[in-house]
């Protein structure tokens, strides 16, 4: 029995086939939405009730998207469980059931918007992922109707 792809076929594709994987994890927290670079007025003004001092809570919704070959070998762009585990790392030890203004250091002078959830979840990725799966995008939902995507640029 054949275990890999037919030499032929990879050859006119012109290398192994390329794959985009996903998974989702789901985390709560708080936060509240203020910018230390605004003024009080100017905080209340922009931000409004996501303003309000006593903070307000979310269920975000994470999918990570990699790029990479199929290793002809394990049939794999990654192994799900190693992608699990480094999603625990970046996301849920870090923001689950935190209040992402105060536990979360990097959120002390950037503002906890869903943009920035998403630009903080893919530097964190970004320092543990090897070097053959490469991060393609990190989509937060921070409500059912609230969705940011981040690729990186
Ligand atoms: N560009 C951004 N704008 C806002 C963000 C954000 O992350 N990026 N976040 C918020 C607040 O966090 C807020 O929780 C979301 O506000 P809103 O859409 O009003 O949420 P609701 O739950 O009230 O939605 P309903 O439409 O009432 O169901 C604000 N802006
Ligand atoms: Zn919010």
């Amino acid at each position: 029995m054949m275990m890999t792809e037919p030499k032929a076929k990879q050859a006119k594709r012109g290398g192994a086939p390329v794959c985009y994987i996903s998974r989702v994890e789901s985390f709560s927290a708080c936060h509240r939405l203020h910018s230390i670079h605004l003024s009080d007025e100017e905080n209340k003004r922009i931000f409004g009730k996501c303003n309000n001092p006593n903070g307000h809570g979310h269920n975000y919704k994470v999918e990570v998207t990699l790029r990479g070959s199929v290793d002809p070998k394990t049939g794999m762009v990654i192994n799900l469980v190693d992608l699990k585990q480094y999603m625990k790392k970046a996301i849920m030890d870090t923001m689950d059931h935190k209040h992402l203004d105060l536990d979360v250091p990097y959120f002390k002078h950037v503002v906890s918007t869903t943009e920035n959830v998403a630009v903080f979840i893919w530097d964190q990725l970004q320092e543990m992922l090897p070097d053959n799966a490469q991060l393609h995008e990190v989509k937060v939902h921070e409500t059912d109707k609230n969705v940011v995507v981040y690729r990186g640029e």
